[in-house]
């Protein structure tokens, strides 16, 4: 019988919380296996673990709220020990694709500002190759159609062709908590390259994307068969 997917995200927060020490100012990612790690983190808070959590997203910053974990902003505490957060896809050198949530941004900020960054997944999320998850884009909504066309051109110079289109939500387009919008590319495969990252960046209608290269150094995957780590350096 396959494993219970929720089983799994529990287990991989659970041995994410190994590396948490009394003390530390902690990222807390955006999604449903990261609110798993927000759980299990309360509940050590309970116990008198003293942390303090930087939320990626208003959903988590809720969340965690509401179960007594003491929260700071980026701003009271800009320098975080560790961030702990799920991801869309795993790639080789621990390459992500993120923002399926639609936390990209405030997870990338937070992320970055973090001497430690572990992601948390079970196995379905571990890939050879990036990009079967549409790759999630952050964009200004003044502009839209100027920057997807932009976003094409790009991919076009990297051999990469796929629909790009608005994220809905209700029927409108899905704000993001920056007030921004999200396209999602769909080219099939990512190149997991800090050029095809850069050159993102450099539309200037791109607020930021879902490709996380080297910032997460471990991840705890949990499958059918147990949780293990995969090491960023290998
Ligand atoms: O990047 C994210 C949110 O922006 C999430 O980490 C990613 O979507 C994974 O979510 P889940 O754990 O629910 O599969």
């Amino acid at each position: 019988m396959a494993a219970d997917p929720k089983a799994l995200k529990i287990a991989a927060a659970r041995a994410a919380l190994d590396y948490v020490q009394d003390g530390m100012k902690l990222g807390l990612g955006t999604g449903s296996t990261a609110e798993e790690f927000v759980r299990l983190l309360a509940e050590k808070v309970a116990g008198g673990l003293k942390v303090v959590g930087v939320p990626t997203s208003v959903r988590t910053e809720e969340l965690a709220r509401s179960l007594g974990i003491p929260l700071a902003t980026l701003d009271d505490e800009p320098s975080l020990d560790l961030t702990v957060d799920g991801a869309d896809e795993i790639g080789p050198h621990l390459a992500l694709i993120k923002g399926g949530g639609g936390a990209l941004l405030r997870e990338k900020i937070v992320a970055a500002a973090s001497s430690r960054m572990i992601v948390i997944a079970d196995e379905s999320k571990v890939v050879e190759t990036l990009g079967a998850f549409p790759l999630p884009i952050e964009v200004n909504p003044f502009g839209l159609k100027a920057t997807v066309l932009a976003i094409e051109h790009i991919g076009r110079q990297f051999g990469l062709t796929g629909e790009i289109r608005l994220r809905m939500k209700d029927g409108k387009p899905f704000v993001t908590d920056g007030g921004h919008f999200i396209v999602d590319a769909s080219f099939g495969r990512i190149p997991a390259t800090k050029a095809f990252a850069d050159e993102l960046n450099m539309i200037p209608g791109v607020v930021e994307h879902g490709l996380f290269i080297g910032l997460a150094s471990l991840a705890i995957v949990a499958g059918e068969g147990g949780v293990r780590v995969i090491d960023g350096k290998n």
